[in-house]
Protein backbone atom coordinates (compact mmCIF):
# COMPACT_ATOMS: atom_id res chain seq x y z
CA UNK A 1 0.00 0.00 0.00
CA UNK A 2 1.56 3.57 -0.80
CA UNK A 3 0.05 6.11 1.99
CA UNK A 4 -0.45 10.32 0.94
CA UNK A 5 -0.79 12.02 4.95
CA UNK A 6 -1.95 15.38 5.61
CA UNK A 7 0.74 18.02 6.15
CA UNK A 8 -0.29 17.86 9.88
CA UNK A 9 0.39 14.33 9.99
CA UNK A 10 4.13 14.84 8.61
CA UNK A 11 4.23 18.11 10.29
CA UNK A 12 3.40 16.39 13.51
CA UNK A 13 5.47 12.99 12.84
CA UNK A 14 8.52 15.39 11.74
CA UNK A 15 8.83 17.14 15.38
CA UNK A 16 8.86 13.96 17.10
CA UNK A 17 11.58 12.31 15.13
CA UNK A 18 13.36 15.84 15.10
CA UNK A 19 13.67 15.47 18.64
CA UNK A 20 15.60 12.25 18.89
CA UNK A 21 18.18 13.71 16.03
CA UNK A 22 20.71 16.16 15.71
CA UNK A 23 19.56 19.36 14.47
CA UNK A 24 19.07 19.54 10.48
CA UNK A 25 19.41 15.83 10.26
CA UNK A 26 16.16 15.26 8.16
CA UNK A 27 17.13 18.36 5.85
CA UNK A 28 20.64 15.92 4.91
CA UNK A 29 18.63 13.10 4.58
CA UNK A 30 16.00 14.78 2.18
CA UNK A 31 19.00 16.76 0.22
CA UNK A 32 20.59 13.68 0.01
CA UNK A 33 18.20 11.66 -1.59
CA UNK A 34 16.94 14.65 -3.75
CA UNK A 35 20.69 15.00 -5.31
CA UNK A 36 21.04 11.64 -6.11
CA UNK A 37 16.82 11.95 -8.06
CA UNK A 38 18.19 15.01 -9.44
CA UNK A 39 21.53 13.17 -10.93
CA UNK A 40 19.90 10.23 -11.88
CA UNK A 41 17.17 12.82 -13.99
CA UNK A 42 20.11 14.56 -15.67
CA UNK A 43 22.00 11.05 -16.31
CA UNK A 44 25.21 13.18 -15.99
CA UNK A 45 26.00 15.36 -13.70
CA UNK A 46 29.68 16.51 -14.60
CA UNK A 47 29.26 20.04 -16.15
CA UNK A 48 25.26 19.84 -16.60
CA UNK A 49 23.63 23.17 -15.88
CA UNK A 50 21.32 23.23 -12.91
CA UNK A 51 18.91 26.27 -11.89
CA UNK A 52 17.33 26.27 -7.96
CA UNK A 53 14.14 28.50 -7.85
CA UNK A 54 14.26 29.21 -3.82
CA UNK A 55 11.77 30.26 -1.42
CA UNK A 56 11.48 31.13 1.88
CA UNK A 57 11.25 27.93 4.11
CA UNK A 58 12.84 24.54 4.28
CA UNK A 59 11.77 23.89 0.70
CA UNK A 60 14.29 26.13 -0.48
CA UNK A 61 16.56 24.45 1.68
CA UNK A 62 16.63 21.22 0.98
CA UNK A 63 17.36 22.41 -2.82
CA UNK A 64 20.06 24.19 -1.64
CA UNK A 65 21.92 21.97 0.08
CA UNK A 66 21.29 19.23 -2.97
CA UNK A 67 22.76 21.62 -5.26
CA UNK A 68 25.36 22.18 -3.30
CA UNK A 69 25.93 18.40 -3.93
CA UNK A 70 25.49 18.47 -7.25
CA UNK A 71 28.11 21.35 -7.54
CA UNK A 72 30.60 19.17 -5.85
CA UNK A 73 30.31 16.66 -8.52
CA UNK A 74 30.95 19.04 -11.14
CA UNK A 75 27.39 20.91 -12.07
CA UNK A 76 26.71 24.35 -12.59
CA UNK A 77 24.57 25.26 -10.10
CA UNK A 78 23.00 28.69 -9.93
CA UNK A 79 20.15 29.32 -7.40
CA UNK A 80 17.76 32.29 -8.20
CA UNK A 81 16.80 33.38 -4.44
CA UNK A 82 12.72 34.72 -5.02
CA UNK A 83 12.45 35.50 -1.61
CA UNK A 84 15.14 37.60 0.59
CA UNK A 85 14.46 35.49 3.58
CA UNK A 86 15.95 32.00 1.71
CA UNK A 87 17.51 29.16 4.43
CA UNK A 88 20.32 30.76 5.31
CA UNK A 89 23.06 27.60 5.91
CA UNK A 90 21.58 26.37 2.74
CA UNK A 91 22.63 29.22 0.94
CA UNK A 92 26.34 29.51 2.81
CA UNK A 93 26.51 25.39 1.84
CA UNK A 94 25.85 25.93 -1.92
CA UNK A 95 28.22 29.34 -2.17
CA UNK A 96 31.25 27.18 -0.56
CA UNK A 97 30.49 24.00 -3.06
CA UNK A 98 31.08 26.93 -5.78
CA UNK A 99 27.60 27.70 -6.66
CA UNK A 100 26.19 31.20 -7.42
CA UNK A 101 23.38 32.91 -5.85
CA UNK A 102 21.09 35.51 -7.70
CA UNK A 103 18.02 38.08 -7.66
CA UNK A 104 15.43 36.70 -10.03
CA UNK A 105 15.60 39.69 -12.98
CA UNK A 106 17.49 39.06 -16.66
CA UNK A 107 17.53 35.13 -16.02
CA UNK A 108 15.88 34.47 -19.40
CA UNK A 109 19.76 33.56 -21.35
CA UNK A 110 19.88 31.32 -17.69
CA UNK A 111 16.93 29.31 -18.57
CA UNK A 112 17.08 28.82 -21.52
CA UNK A 113 20.39 27.46 -21.06
CA UNK A 114 19.68 25.20 -18.20
CA UNK A 115 19.29 21.06 -18.28
CA UNK A 116 16.96 21.07 -15.63
CA UNK A 117 15.51 23.53 -13.02
CA UNK A 118 14.41 22.68 -9.34
CA UNK A 119 11.44 24.05 -7.65
CA UNK A 120 12.24 24.37 -4.20
CA UNK A 121 9.85 27.32 -4.31
CA UNK A 122 7.58 26.05 -1.57
CA UNK A 123 6.41 22.63 -0.38
CA UNK A 124 4.28 21.79 2.72
CA UNK A 125 4.26 24.88 4.08
CA UNK A 126 2.63 27.06 0.63
CA UNK A 127 -0.65 28.51 -0.09
CA UNK A 128 -1.87 27.45 -3.52
CA UNK A 129 -0.60 29.69 -6.66
CA UNK A 130 2.74 31.12 -7.75
CA UNK A 131 4.12 34.76 -6.89
CA UNK A 132 4.65 37.11 -9.66
CA UNK A 133 8.62 36.32 -10.16
CA UNK A 134 8.57 32.75 -9.38
CA UNK A 135 5.67 32.77 -11.84
CA UNK A 136 8.16 34.62 -14.28
CA UNK A 137 10.58 32.53 -14.09
CA UNK A 138 8.21 29.02 -14.03
CA UNK A 139 6.88 30.24 -17.63
CA UNK A 140 10.25 30.81 -18.70
CA UNK A 141 11.22 26.96 -18.21
CA UNK A 142 7.48 26.06 -19.81
CA UNK A 143 8.65 28.09 -22.76
CA UNK A 144 12.25 26.84 -23.40
CA UNK A 145 10.81 23.42 -22.19
CA UNK A 146 13.00 23.31 -19.68
CA UNK A 147 12.29 20.16 -17.62
CA UNK A 148 11.48 20.63 -13.72
CA UNK A 149 12.25 18.83 -10.95
CA UNK A 150 9.90 19.46 -8.01
CA UNK A 151 11.03 19.26 -4.23
CA UNK A 152 8.59 17.41 -1.99
CA UNK A 153 5.52 18.91 -4.07
CA UNK A 154 5.17 20.89 -7.34
CA UNK A 155 4.90 24.41 -5.72
CA UNK A 156 1.31 26.54 -6.48
CA UNK A 157 -1.04 23.32 -5.35
CA UNK A 158 -2.61 22.71 -3.19
CA UNK A 159 -1.02 19.80 -0.98
CA UNK A 160 -3.60 18.40 1.29
CA UNK A 161 -6.85 18.22 -1.41
CA UNK A 162 -4.78 18.06 -4.92
CA UNK A 163 -6.50 20.92 -6.18
CA UNK A 164 -4.75 23.43 -8.51
CA UNK A 165 -7.10 26.52 -8.50
CA UNK A 166 -3.92 28.87 -8.80
CA UNK A 167 -0.97 28.77 -11.04
CA UNK A 168 1.87 26.21 -10.52
CA UNK A 169 4.91 24.33 -11.49
CA UNK A 170 4.09 21.22 -13.64
CA UNK A 171 7.01 18.68 -13.00
CA UNK A 172 8.68 16.09 -14.99
CA UNK A 173 9.38 14.64 -11.85
CA UNK A 174 8.82 15.36 -7.94
CA UNK A 175 11.09 14.03 -5.12
CA UNK A 176 9.16 13.86 -2.25
CA UNK A 177 10.70 12.85 1.76
CA UNK A 178 9.21 11.03 4.31
CA UNK A 179 5.75 9.72 2.70
CA UNK A 180 3.27 10.52 -0.07
CA UNK A 181 1.33 13.58 0.00
CA UNK A 182 -2.19 13.42 -1.44
CA UNK A 183 -1.46 16.21 -4.30
CA UNK A 184 1.07 13.31 -5.41
CA UNK A 185 -2.13 10.82 -5.61
CA UNK A 186 -5.00 12.67 -6.55
CA UNK A 187 -5.51 15.10 -9.94
CA UNK A 188 -5.43 17.85 -11.21
CA UNK A 189 -2.53 18.07 -9.17
CA UNK A 190 -1.57 14.72 -9.51
CA UNK A 191 -0.32 15.43 -12.80
CA UNK A 192 1.36 18.49 -12.55
CA UNK A 193 3.39 15.57 -10.45
CA UNK A 194 4.53 13.55 -13.16
CA UNK A 195 6.23 10.42 -11.71
CA UNK A 196 6.97 10.60 -8.05
CA UNK A 197 9.82 9.46 -6.28
CA UNK A 198 9.72 8.93 -2.53
CA UNK A 199 12.89 9.02 -0.33
CA UNK A 200 12.71 7.62 2.99
CA UNK A 201 13.86 9.85 6.04
CA UNK A 202 12.65 8.04 9.14
CA UNK A 203 9.53 9.41 9.92
CA UNK A 204 7.07 7.19 11.61
CA UNK A 205 3.94 7.99 10.74
CA UNK A 206 -0.07 7.29 11.60
CA UNK A 207 -2.41 5.79 9.44
CA UNK A 208 -3.10 7.50 6.36
CA UNK A 209 -5.33 9.93 5.10
CA UNK A 210 -5.52 8.43 1.54
CA UNK A 211 -4.00 5.12 0.12
CA UNK A 212 -3.48 3.52 -3.15
CA UNK A 213 -3.15 -0.28 -3.89
CA UNK A 214 -0.23 -1.74 -5.18
CA UNK A 215 0.42 -5.30 -6.62
CA UNK A 216 1.05 -6.99 -3.05
CA UNK A 217 -1.87 -5.46 -2.24
CA UNK A 218 -3.84 -7.06 -4.95
CA UNK A 219 -2.20 -10.46 -4.11
CA UNK A 220 -3.43 -9.91 -0.68
CA UNK A 221 -7.01 -9.23 -1.46
CA UNK A 222 -7.88 -10.86 -4.55
CA UNK A 223 -10.28 -13.63 -4.04
CA UNK A 224 -8.40 -16.55 -5.23
CA UNK A 225 -9.93 -19.66 -5.61
CA UNK A 226 -9.15 -23.08 -3.58
CA UNK A 227 -9.80 -26.26 -3.67
CA UNK A 228 -13.12 -26.64 -2.17
CA UNK A 229 -14.78 -23.99 -4.22
CA UNK A 230 -17.17 -24.30 -6.38
CA UNK A 231 -19.19 -21.67 -8.76
CA UNK A 232 -21.22 -20.71 -5.99
CA UNK A 233 -19.33 -20.17 -3.04
CA UNK A 234 -16.97 -18.64 -5.84
CA UNK A 235 -19.90 -16.35 -5.28
CA UNK A 236 -22.41 -15.30 -8.43
CA UNK A 237 -23.03 -12.16 -9.89
CA UNK A 238 -26.96 -10.82 -10.86
CA UNK A 239 -26.32 -8.05 -13.39
CA UNK A 240 -28.94 -5.82 -14.28
CA UNK A 241 -27.81 -3.81 -17.06
CA UNK A 242 -28.18 -2.71 -20.71
CA UNK A 243 -31.68 -2.37 -22.04
CA UNK A 244 -33.06 -2.51 -25.77
CA UNK A 245 -31.90 0.80 -26.43
CA UNK A 246 -28.23 -0.11 -25.46
CA UNK A 247 -28.12 -4.21 -25.72
CA UNK A 248 -24.23 -3.06 -25.79
CA UNK A 249 -23.85 -2.54 -22.25
CA UNK A 250 -25.30 -5.87 -21.48
CA UNK A 251 -21.95 -7.34 -23.48
CA UNK A 252 -19.55 -5.41 -22.04
CA UNK A 253 -20.46 -5.66 -18.49
CA UNK A 254 -20.58 -9.09 -18.50
CA UNK A 255 -17.26 -9.12 -20.03
CA UNK A 256 -15.99 -7.58 -17.47
CA UNK A 257 -17.94 -9.23 -14.86
CA UNK A 258 -16.57 -13.09 -16.36
CA UNK A 259 -12.82 -11.39 -16.36
CA UNK A 260 -13.20 -11.79 -12.85
CA UNK A 261 -13.52 -13.61 -9.53
CA UNK A 262 -16.76 -15.26 -9.62
CA UNK A 263 -17.90 -18.43 -10.75
CA UNK A 264 -21.24 -17.58 -12.24
CA UNK A 265 -23.28 -14.46 -14.20
CA UNK A 266 -26.86 -14.08 -14.27
CA UNK A 267 -28.16 -12.26 -16.78
CA UNK A 268 -31.91 -9.98 -15.77
CA UNK A 269 -32.89 -7.89 -18.33
CA UNK A 270 -35.40 -7.91 -21.54
CA UNK A 271 -35.35 -11.56 -23.68
CA UNK A 272 -33.83 -9.79 -27.08
CA UNK A 273 -30.83 -8.38 -25.04
CA UNK A 274 -30.30 -11.37 -22.48
CA UNK A 275 -30.21 -13.25 -26.29
CA UNK A 276 -27.17 -10.78 -27.56
CA UNK A 277 -25.58 -11.50 -24.16
CA UNK A 278 -25.96 -15.20 -24.00
CA UNK A 279 -24.42 -15.40 -28.24
CA UNK A 280 -21.61 -13.32 -26.68
CA UNK A 281 -21.59 -15.49 -23.61
CA UNK A 282 -22.66 -18.86 -23.54
CA UNK A 283 -21.95 -19.33 -19.78
CA UNK A 284 -24.09 -17.13 -18.39
CA UNK A 285 -27.59 -17.61 -17.09
CA UNK A 286 -30.52 -15.75 -17.89
CA UNK A 287 -33.26 -14.95 -15.57
CA UNK A 288 -33.75 -14.49 -11.49
CA UNK A 289 -32.07 -16.66 -8.97
CA UNK A 290 -30.01 -16.40 -6.06
CA UNK A 291 -27.13 -14.09 -5.99
CA UNK A 292 -24.59 -12.61 -3.78
CA UNK A 293 -24.15 -9.23 -5.19
CA UNK A 294 -25.84 -7.04 -8.12
CA UNK A 295 -24.61 -5.03 -10.70
CA UNK A 296 -27.05 -2.66 -12.11
CA UNK A 297 -27.28 0.54 -14.39
CA UNK A 298 -25.50 0.67 -17.08
CA UNK A 299 -27.03 1.67 -20.26
CA UNK A 300 -30.64 0.89 -18.75
CA UNK A 301 -31.98 4.21 -20.59
CA UNK A 302 -35.22 4.65 -20.78
CA UNK A 303 -36.17 0.88 -19.51
CA UNK A 304 -34.69 2.09 -15.50
CA UNK A 305 -37.34 1.00 -13.55
CA UNK A 306 -36.13 3.04 -10.08
CA UNK A 307 -38.72 0.97 -7.80
CA UNK A 308 -37.33 -2.17 -8.78
CA UNK A 309 -33.56 -0.31 -8.03
CA UNK A 310 -34.39 0.35 -4.81
CA UNK A 311 -35.32 -2.82 -3.52
CA UNK A 312 -32.62 -3.88 -4.63
CA UNK A 313 -30.45 -1.23 -2.49
CA UNK A 314 -32.89 -1.92 0.03
CA UNK A 315 -32.04 -5.78 -0.10
CA UNK A 316 -29.19 -7.34 1.69
CA UNK A 317 -26.34 -8.43 -1.24
CA UNK A 318 -24.30 -5.75 -1.71
CA UNK A 319 -24.95 -3.72 -5.06
CA UNK A 320 -22.69 -1.82 -7.70
CA UNK A 321 -24.76 1.29 -8.98
CA UNK A 322 -23.95 2.65 -12.61
CA UNK A 323 -24.60 4.86 -14.78
CA UNK A 324 -28.01 5.58 -15.16
CA UNK A 325 -28.74 3.34 -12.11
CA UNK A 326 -27.34 6.86 -9.88
CA UNK A 327 -30.59 8.14 -10.49
CA UNK A 328 -32.00 5.50 -8.20
CA UNK A 329 -30.31 6.65 -4.85
CA UNK A 330 -31.68 8.70 -2.02
CA UNK A 331 -30.16 10.12 0.59
CA UNK A 332 -32.71 8.59 3.40
CA UNK A 333 -31.19 5.18 3.10
CA UNK A 334 -28.45 2.66 4.95
CA UNK A 335 -26.68 1.72 1.82
CA UNK A 336 -23.37 0.89 3.48
CA UNK A 337 -23.40 -2.55 1.16
CA UNK A 338 -23.26 -0.59 -2.09
CA UNK A 339 -20.63 0.78 -4.53
CA UNK A 340 -21.55 3.59 -6.80
CA UNK A 341 -19.59 4.28 -9.67
CA UNK A 342 -19.92 7.34 -10.92
CA UNK A 343 -17.88 9.74 -13.79
CA UNK A 344 -17.40 13.53 -12.41
CA UNK A 345 -20.75 14.32 -14.74
CA UNK A 346 -22.91 11.84 -12.57
CA UNK A 347 -21.32 12.77 -9.42
CA UNK A 348 -22.24 16.26 -9.82
CA UNK A 349 -25.79 15.57 -10.37
CA UNK A 350 -26.28 13.76 -7.32
CA UNK A 351 -24.26 16.41 -5.35
CA UNK A 352 -26.19 19.46 -7.28
CA UNK A 353 -23.04 21.22 -8.46
CA UNK A 354 -21.42 21.73 -11.72
CA UNK A 355 -19.37 19.17 -13.55
CA UNK A 356 -16.32 21.22 -13.67
CA UNK A 357 -16.35 21.56 -9.79
CA UNK A 358 -16.15 17.90 -9.11
CA UNK A 359 -13.48 17.58 -11.38
CA UNK A 360 -11.62 20.09 -10.02
CA UNK A 361 -12.02 19.13 -6.09
CA UNK A 362 -12.59 15.45 -6.60
CA UNK A 363 -11.45 14.13 -3.46
CA UNK A 364 -13.57 16.40 -1.94
CA UNK A 365 -16.63 15.76 -3.78
CA UNK A 366 -16.34 11.82 -3.58
CA UNK A 367 -16.33 12.34 0.20
CA UNK A 368 -19.50 14.55 0.12
CA UNK A 369 -21.44 11.92 -1.82
CA UNK A 370 -20.06 8.66 0.46
CA UNK A 371 -21.28 10.96 3.44
CA UNK A 372 -24.63 12.08 2.28
CA UNK A 373 -25.75 8.93 0.39
CA UNK A 374 -23.52 6.56 2.63
CA UNK A 375 -22.38 4.53 0.25
CA UNK A 376 -19.02 3.72 -1.27
CA UNK A 377 -18.61 6.52 -4.64
CA UNK A 378 -15.77 5.61 -6.84
CA UNK A 379 -15.36 8.46 -8.77
CA UNK A 380 -13.84 7.67 -11.65
CA UNK A 381 -11.31 9.16 -14.17
CA UNK A 382 -7.65 9.72 -14.50
CA UNK A 383 -6.91 8.87 -11.04
CA UNK A 384 -10.25 7.63 -9.43
CA UNK A 385 -10.82 8.02 -6.20
CA UNK A 386 -12.70 5.71 -4.01
CA UNK A 387 -14.21 6.92 -1.07
CA UNK A 388 -15.94 4.90 1.93
CA UNK A 389 -18.72 6.42 3.89
CA UNK A 390 -16.31 5.64 7.05
CA UNK A 391 -14.23 7.99 5.41
CA UNK A 392 -11.36 5.56 3.87
CA UNK A 393 -10.03 7.09 1.05
CA UNK A 394 -8.26 5.13 -1.69
CA UNK A 395 -6.70 6.38 -5.14
CA UNK A 396 -5.69 4.43 -8.24
CA UNK A 397 -3.60 6.14 -10.44
CA UNK A 398 -2.01 3.79 -12.77
CA UNK A 399 -5.25 3.96 -15.76
CA UNK A 400 -3.78 4.94 -19.14
CA UNK A 401 -5.69 7.94 -21.12
CA UNK A 402 -6.58 5.69 -23.22
CA UNK A 403 -9.15 4.27 -21.39
CA UNK A 404 -11.31 6.79 -21.80
CA UNK A 405 -13.15 5.50 -24.33
CA UNK A 406 -17.33 4.10 -24.55
CA UNK A 407 -18.22 1.06 -22.48
CA UNK A 408 -15.10 1.02 -20.82
CA UNK A 409 -17.15 2.06 -17.27
CA UNK A 410 -19.70 -1.07 -18.18
CA UNK A 411 -16.37 -3.18 -17.72
CA UNK A 412 -15.70 -2.01 -14.60
CA UNK A 413 -18.69 -1.79 -13.01
CA UNK A 414 -19.79 -5.80 -13.99
CA UNK A 415 -15.98 -6.39 -12.75
CA UNK A 416 -16.52 -4.66 -9.31
CA UNK A 417 -19.51 -6.54 -8.99
CA UNK A 418 -17.71 -9.69 -9.49
CA UNK A 419 -15.40 -8.82 -6.81
CA UNK A 420 -18.26 -7.44 -4.49
CA UNK A 421 -20.47 -11.12 -5.18
CA UNK A 422 -16.99 -13.09 -4.23
CA UNK A 423 -17.13 -11.22 -1.15
CA UNK A 424 -14.58 -8.45 -1.09
CA UNK A 425 -16.15 -5.15 0.59
CA UNK A 426 -17.58 -2.55 -1.29
CA UNK A 427 -13.82 -0.56 -0.39
CA UNK A 428 -11.65 -3.33 -1.29
CA UNK A 429 -13.85 -4.13 -4.48
CA UNK A 430 -13.89 -0.60 -6.21
CA UNK A 431 -10.25 -0.17 -5.28
CA UNK A 432 -9.23 -3.83 -6.80
CA UNK A 433 -11.34 -3.24 -9.73
CA UNK A 434 -10.03 0.11 -10.43
CA UNK A 435 -6.70 -1.11 -10.74
CA UNK A 436 -7.03 -4.15 -12.12
CA UNK A 437 -9.10 -2.66 -14.92
CA UNK A 438 -6.15 0.09 -15.35
CA UNK A 439 -3.70 -3.23 -15.85
CA UNK A 440 -6.05 -4.50 -18.25
CA UNK A 441 -6.08 -1.41 -20.15
CA UNK A 442 -2.61 -0.97 -20.21
CA UNK A 443 -2.19 -4.40 -21.27
CA UNK A 444 -4.52 -4.04 -23.60
CA UNK A 445 -3.43 -0.58 -25.01
CA UNK A 446 0.33 -1.58 -24.94
CA UNK A 447 0.36 2.65 -26.07
CA UNK A 448 -2.11 2.45 -28.54
CA UNK A 449 -5.72 2.66 -29.31
CA UNK A 450 -8.39 0.09 -26.96
CA UNK A 451 -11.98 -0.66 -27.15
CA UNK A 452 -13.50 -1.55 -24.38
CA UNK A 453 -13.89 -5.65 -25.04
CA UNK A 454 -10.35 -5.23 -25.42
CA UNK A 455 -9.95 -4.39 -21.86
CA UNK A 456 -12.72 -6.95 -20.55
CA UNK A 457 -10.47 -9.70 -22.69
CA UNK A 458 -7.16 -8.69 -21.20
CA UNK A 459 -8.76 -9.11 -17.27
CA UNK A 460 -7.58 -12.68 -16.95
CA UNK A 461 -4.18 -11.75 -18.29
CA UNK A 462 -3.53 -8.98 -16.66
CA UNK A 463 -5.15 -10.30 -13.26
CA UNK A 464 -2.81 -13.75 -13.53
CA UNK A 465 0.15 -11.82 -14.25
CA UNK A 466 -0.64 -9.70 -10.73
CA UNK A 467 -1.43 -12.55 -9.04
CA UNK A 468 2.11 -13.85 -10.02
CA UNK A 469 1.36 -16.63 -12.66
N1 LIG B 1 8.34 17.92 7.15
C1 LIG B 1 9.38 17.14 6.99
O1 LIG B 1 9.40 16.02 7.45
C2 LIG B 1 10.54 17.61 6.22
C3 LIG B 1 10.47 18.76 5.46
N2 LIG B 1 11.43 19.12 4.66
C4 LIG B 1 11.21 20.20 3.71
O2 LIG B 1 10.62 21.32 4.31
C5 LIG B 1 9.51 21.74 3.55
C6 LIG B 1 8.57 22.51 4.37
O3 LIG B 1 9.27 23.64 4.79
P1 LIG B 1 8.54 24.90 5.44
O4 LIG B 1 7.70 24.48 6.53
O5 LIG B 1 9.61 25.85 5.78
O6 LIG B 1 7.61 25.40 4.31
P2 LIG B 1 7.91 25.77 2.76
O7 LIG B 1 6.94 24.96 2.00
O8 LIG B 1 9.33 25.64 2.38
O9 LIG B 1 7.64 27.32 2.63
C7 LIG B 1 6.71 27.94 3.37
C8 LIG B 1 6.88 29.45 3.25
O10 LIG B 1 6.75 29.86 1.91
C9 LIG B 1 5.95 31.05 1.84
N3 LIG B 1 4.85 30.77 0.91
C10 LIG B 1 3.65 30.22 1.17
N4 LIG B 1 2.95 30.06 0.06
C11 LIG B 1 3.72 30.51 -0.95
C12 LIG B 1 3.54 30.58 -2.34
N5 LIG B 1 2.43 30.15 -2.93
N6 LIG B 1 4.55 31.09 -3.08
C13 LIG B 1 5.68 31.51 -2.49
N7 LIG B 1 5.90 31.46 -1.17
C14 LIG B 1 4.93 30.97 -0.40
C15 LIG B 1 5.50 31.36 3.23
O11 LIG B 1 6.35 32.33 3.79
P3 LIG B 1 6.17 33.87 3.52
O12 LIG B 1 7.00 34.17 2.31
O13 LIG B 1 4.71 34.10 3.28
O14 LIG B 1 6.70 34.53 4.73
C16 LIG B 1 5.73 30.06 3.98
O15 LIG B 1 6.10 30.25 5.32
C17 LIG B 1 8.98 20.45 2.97
O16 LIG B 1 8.13 20.64 1.88
C18 LIG B 1 10.27 19.75 2.61
O17 LIG B 1 10.75 20.21 1.35
C19 LIG B 1 12.68 18.38 4.58
O18 LIG B 1 13.74 19.25 4.65
C20 LIG B 1 12.90 17.39 5.69
C21 LIG B 1 11.78 16.78 6.26
K1 LIG C 1 8.47 22.63 -4.48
Amino acid sequence: MRSAHTVEQVRAAEADLMARLPEGTLMQRAATGLAVAISNFLGSTYGARVVLLIGSGDNGGDALYAGARLARRGAQVTAILLSDKAHQAGAEALHAAGGRLISPSDVEGLIQGADVVVDGIVGIGGRPGLRPDALAVVRLAERFGVPIVAVDTPSGVDVDTGETPEPHVNAALTVTFGTHKICHFIDPAATACGPVHLIDIGLDLPPAEVESLQTSDIRRLYPVPHGESDKYSRGVLGLMVGSTQYPGAAVIATSGALGGPVGMVRYVGPDAVAEAVRAAHPEIVAGNGRVQAWAVGSGLGDELDIPRIRELLDAEEPVVLDADGLKALDDSGDHVDVLATPHAGELARLLDVDRATVEAERLKHARLAAERYDVTVLLKGSTTVIASPDGQVRVNTNATPWLATAGAGDVLAGLCGSLLASGLTPLDAGSVGAYLHAAAANLASSAGPITAMSVAAALPEATRYLLGG
